[in-house]
């Protein structure tokens, strides 16, 4: 029998360096940094999925937070090439684990998470007790949060901020075809919604969160208007607000995901709440309204629902702890979910609420 010799394996050992992670009541931790070595502050939030943290560092809605990710071994399987992520960069401002793995492997994998972190300039550290962290957070709720390098930075609000307006595209953009169009307004979309639509036989055009649809100029006809996710909070967007409550007095078919589910909302009369800390993770249960229907879905919030708008109902409600989980009017074309329908990361069990909307196009 014959040996196989290992090929040889270079080991690159990079000096190990330890930043503090200091929360707005004072408390602090120390982690060793795995990314970009440079101070930073947001809000710090916790998300309790097993998988995808690719997909989340993209996701948009996560703009001006650090994400504390509590799954414990992060990093395994790299990162995919950026075809298969959220947006075309990290949205996150700084990622927080307890144990960072430098070694990945996966058929899809491009490079290593920290390579990655380093690449994009955010700060990322292994702080060993992420179970305590967040234990911390639940308990006295969303905080801001920052992590220090040599130098000190001030603490930082985004819910302060119009961070749709920085996450917005520009331009109107047309994508597929089909017999019919639809307005994405894109307050930050994930990519995988107009994946899940490019399937589905229809136009698509993304406008600008501020851009006019009701205006005399727009030059595109279009049957229908989906709101995608976005971060920040939704009373910033104004402007999309207002786009939206033509649409309703037009009776537009309308779609609201996330935070489409808040701008929705409050057009339509109601109003949202900040939670004491969000739901993110990809096991939320969902339960429909009229039935025992349990949905398990992706989340990734921290503003809610909380005065249903007139002339709608509840549509989904979450089982954990009674939240509003979306509402649908009781007669008009006029719907929106609080958990991602177009997942990415986890479970695809409600990708028919796509079909159901356009349905009614
Ligand atoms: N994913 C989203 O669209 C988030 C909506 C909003 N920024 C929130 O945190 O509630």
């Amino acid at each position: 029998m014959q040996t196989q010799m290992l090929p040889e394996v270079e080991l690159v050992t990079r000096p190990a360096r330890y930043a503090k992670l200091i929360l707005e009541d004072g408390t602090q931790f120390e982690g060793r940094s795995f990314g970009y070595q440079g101070s930073t502050s947001g809000e710090i939030v916790f998300s309790t999925g097993m998988v995808g943290y690719p997909e989340s560092l993209t996701d948009a809605s996560f703009a001006g937070q650090i994400l504390v990710l509590t799954y414990p071994l992060i990093g395994n399987y790299g990162v995919p090439a950026s075809s298969l992520w959220e947006d075309e960069h990290i949205h996150v401002k700084g990622l927080i684990v307890s144990n960072y793995i430098d070694t990945p492997s996966h058929v899809q994998s491009t490079m290593s998470l920290g390579d990655w972190l380093v690449q994009e300039q955010v700060p990322a550290l292994e702080i060993k007790d992420t179970r305590l962290l967040t234990q911390h957070i639940r308990d006295h709720g969303a905080m801001l949060g920052k992590i220090i390098f040599e130098h000190d930075v001030p603490f930082y609000d985004p819910n302060h901020e119009n961070l749709i307006a920085r996450v917005s595209t520009h331009q109107v953009t047309k994508y597929g075809q089909g017999p019919k169009t639809l307005a994405l307004i894109d307050c930050g979309a994930k990519k995988n919604i107009l994946r899940c639509l490019l399937k589905r036989n229809i136009e698509i055009v993304t406008v600008p969160w501020d851009y006019d649809l009701f205006a005399s100029g727009t030059d595109f006809h279009f049957d229908g208007i989906l709101i995608s996710n976005g971060p920040g909070d939704p009373k910033q967007a104004t402007s999309t607000i207002q786009t939206l409550r033509t649409a309703l007095e037009q009776k537009v078919p309308t779609m609201g995901i996330c935070m489409g589910n808040h701008l929705l909302t409050l057009a339509a009369g109601g109003d949202t709440t900040k939670m004491k800390f969000g739901h993110r993770s990809q096991n939320q249960p969902c339960i429909m309204k009229d039935s025992q229907r349990c949905y398990i879905t992706t989340q990734n919030h921290g503003f809610v629902v909380s005065d249903i708008p007139p002339g709608f109902e509840p549509w989904f409600t979450n089982a954990n702890d009674g939240s509003n989980e979306g509402i649908i009017h009781s007669s008009q074309p006029f719907m929106s979910v609080q958990f991602h329908p177009e997942a990415a990361p986890g479970p695809v069990d409600t990708e028919w609420v796509f079909d159901y909307f356009l349905e009614k196009i």
